[in-house]
């Protein structure tokens, strides 16, 4: 296990690693409840008087989310109601001239640690721990505080580096994550348990399909991972058009896969029946997935039928867990895969789990309440990676740090 805030102290120089990570539309970073939930650690800290210096990343580079920090400063302020400065640097001299400049209560942004060569390759934490962003900043501290449970399923410098060179302790965040999606790992239901997958990243969801086997019993697909096991099972759909880029790379990478899933599991896994485009008139429109007519548009939600047979599944099911949007529900005539299928659960009884820094940003957009589900995460990889028992990188630094200084004061 590891230490947490309530065996921290007062005063003393903290750098906390956040995930920030937001959707972002038009280069305008869209508010979410990544800020909310972290704004309580961030206060916690402020009021206990410590300096506090916050790490987070923003998208990844050659994507559009990929953008700078500033306007997560501003967010992050009105959050904890409290100013935060920005500095747009991550480990150089701008950087550490700022956290040097800070007084007791104060907060500061850093850049985003993605825009650090040394971030992101995934390596083991004593690698990160040698690299020049670890060993440049971690002087400058007393200790390292991880928030950042959704960001936990990374190798990466600011996630599992700084628990080796210096004292780490989890975030509320992090301990409250812990917490709820461990549990559920160990969890025993007396009925079927559906699991509804969908977004953008292909390669998190094949990790989970490939290790939660027989833990399943229904897998229901959408987004764009549900668009390449259709082209897998023969489907003209799930490759790049119009300009897109989400498909063909994630195709390349997983083809193998998923026609090993498709062939072991095929009693299992339920793929779109229709999907949702925008006509020339741009309003919605819906065809069969058999339909052979020329798809050069992009495919942007699964259709109304495909809704209804998955919540006759749903409704069956005595546990639900959620990763992922099925359509690009940002746009509300592309919404009705992602709202219909959270509608479904919300009107069940079933232990339900709704899971994905982007997917549970529907619920607050379609006006569901938390309450009808059982934990809303703010992580998705890391979630359903916790769901399948697999070890988390972010956790177990925070883990190993703790077993080294208790190991120095037995000695
Ligand atoms: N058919 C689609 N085409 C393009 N984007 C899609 C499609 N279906 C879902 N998405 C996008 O997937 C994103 C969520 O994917 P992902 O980041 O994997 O989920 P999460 O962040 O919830 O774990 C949403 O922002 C949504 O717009
Ligand atoms: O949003 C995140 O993960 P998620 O999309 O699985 O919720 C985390 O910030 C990790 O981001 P990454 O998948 O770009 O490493």
């Amino acid at each position: 296990m590891f230490k947490t805030l309530d065996e921290l102290g007062s005063g003393n120089r903290v750098l906390v690693r956040l995930d920030l990570n937001s959707p972002v539309e038009d280069g305008i970073v869209k508010d979410n409840r990544r800020f909310a939930r972290h704004a309580r650690t961030v206060r916690e800290l402020v009021e206990d008087g410590h300096r506090v210096v916050v790490m987070a990343h923003q998208g990844r580079p050659g994507r559009d989310s990929f953008v700078s920090l500033d306007q997560h400063a501003d967010l992050l302020a009105e959050y904890v109601e409290t100013p935060v400065g920005f500095v747009d640097d991550v480990h150089g001299d701008e950087a550490v001239d700022a956290i040097r400049g800070l007084d007791a209560g104060e907060i500061l942004l850093l850049e985003n640690v993605r825009m650090s060569d040394d971030e992101l390759p995934e390596k083991p934490a004593e690698e990160h721990a040698d690299s020049e962003f670890v060993q440049t900043l971690a002087p400058e501290f007393d200790c390292y505080i991880n928030d950042a449970y959704s960001a936990a399923h990374r190798s990466h410098a600011s996630l599992v580096g700084f628990p080796l060179v210096l004292p780490a302790y989890a975030g509320r965040v992090m301990e409250a994550e812990y917490e709820a999606n461990t549990s559920i790992a160990s969890r025993e239901f007396d009925g079927q348990v559906t699991m509804v997958l969908g977004g953008a990243k292909a390669t998190d969801v094949i990790d989970v399909m490939s290790a939660l086997d027989e833990a399943i019993d229904h897998y229901l697909l959408g987004g764009i991972v549900g668009e390449l096991f259709l082209r897998a099972a023969g489907y003209d759909v799930g490759y790049d058009v119009g300009g897109t880029e989400l498909y063909d790379h994630q195709w390349e990478q997983n083809e193998e896969r998923i026609r090993e899933l498709l062939a072991e599991r095929s009693d299992r896994i339920t793929l779109p029946f229709d999907l949702a485009y925008e006509d020339a008139a741009d309003e919605r429109a819906e065809f069969p997935v058999t339909d052979d007519v020329e798809k050069d548009f992009p495919l942007l939600d699964v259709g109304s039928t495909t809704v209804e047979r998955y919540g006759e599944v749903i409704e069956d099911s005595a546990a639900v867990f959620v990763k992922g949007a099925l359509g690009v529900f940002e746009d509300e005539r592309f919404s009705t895969g992602t709202v219909g299928v959270l509608e479904t659960i919300a009107t069940t009884d079933c232990f339900s789990v709704i899971g994905g820094g982007d997917t549970s940003r529907a619920i607050e957009l379609y006006g569901l309440d938390e309450e009808y589900f059982s934990h809303v995460s703010i992580a998705g990889g890391a979630y359903v990676r916790a769901l399948t028992g697999q070890s988390l990188p972010g956790v177990d630094a925070l883990t190993r740090s703790c077993e080294r200084v208790e190991s120095s004061v037995d000695q």
